[in-house]
């Protein structure tokens, strides 16, 4: 297989596009490091579920990624307890929605912190090991939010164009090392962060979960379907392989067309 040998650590991957991910690159070979918040129970089931599924090994480490010296503790324990941090997906994040002049400013502290700064931090510690090793791959999870913006998301649209950025940086600093850094955009996904804004969109509107659903889709994503974790799984398992040895500071959108309009 592809990743065999290969040891991947995926932030944020107890939930949603992190654990298609995570997911995806155990299915193609590696092992994976969870991280992410949650029950501890639930979380183990997952972990031996996805080491028992794709014959791999997969560990877990709890690190608050809001807090720099522990992103520097999960680089650490993979690299002890594996031997090697070959990918990154740097994927964790949050959202906070409100206008700007309501916004709060601890809110757009933490989304900052998380969205982007994390990115930072774990590249930082990441990065020599992969360098010494002659490869690697960087995966960031920025969004659409990335390239275009939408109201009352201050500070996800300016963490999102930072992780762009950012992401083309790298792949400056890292070209022709074997390493390689990409983003990944996605539109619509159907996790627990966009759950809580359709719940917010029917209480508002006084309307059924699935009229605000479709509603939620209607207004930006014309294929009207959300993109799945196994999808942007799929696209993570491309940019590890050989074939996108050469595709490094590219900002790939998988959004329905939501920024073709
Ligand atoms: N759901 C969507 O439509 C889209 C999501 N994204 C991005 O994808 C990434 C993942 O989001 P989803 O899967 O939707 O969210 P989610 O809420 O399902 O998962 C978030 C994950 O991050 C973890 N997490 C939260 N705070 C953390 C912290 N301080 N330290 C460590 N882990 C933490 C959670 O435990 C969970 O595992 C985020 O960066 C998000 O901005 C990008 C585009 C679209
Ligand atoms: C499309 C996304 O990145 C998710 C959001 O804006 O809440």
């Amino acid at each position: 297989m592809a990743l065999t040998q290969k040891v991947a650590v995926v932030t944020g991957s107890t939930s949603g596009i992190g654990l298609g991910i995570a997911r995806a690159l155990a299915g193609a070979g590696a092992d994976v490091v969870l991280n992410g918040f949650g029950d501890a129970a639930a979380i183990e089931e997952l972990r031996a579920g996805l080491a028992a599924e794709f014959g791999v090994r997969v560990g877990y480490h709890g690190a608050d990624l809001s807090k720099p010296a522990e992103i520097a503790a999960l680089i650490g324990h993979a690299t002890e307890t594996f031997g090697s941090v070959d990918v990154l997906v740097n994927n964790a994040g949050i959202q906070h929605v409100a206008p700007v002049e309501d916004f709060p400013a601890d809110r757009w502290d933490a989304v900052i912190a998380l969205n982007l700064s994390a990115v930072f931090h774990g590249t930082h510690h990441a990065l020599p090991g992969m360098k010494r090793r002659g490869w690697g791959r960087i995966l960031n999870i920025a969004s659409v939010h990335g390239h275009v913006a939408s109201v009352n998301k201050a500070a996800y649209v300016a963490a999102k164009h930072g992780v762009v950025g950012l992401t083309k940086t790298v792949a400056l600093e890292t070209a022709g090392t074997g390493v390689t850094c990409n983003a990944i955009c996605p539109g619509w996904v159907l996790t627990p962060l966009v759950q809580k804004q359709i719940d917010a969109i029917a209480a508002t509107k006084n309307i059924p979960e699935p009229q605000a659903k479709a509603e939620l889709l209607g207004a930006k994503q014309p294929s009207g379907a959300f993109v799945t974790p196994d999808e942007l799984g799929g696209l993570a398992v491309f940019l590890c392989s050989d074939s996108a040895a050469q595709m490094t500071g590219a900002s790939l959108l998988m959004d329905g067309g939501w920024t073709a309009q």
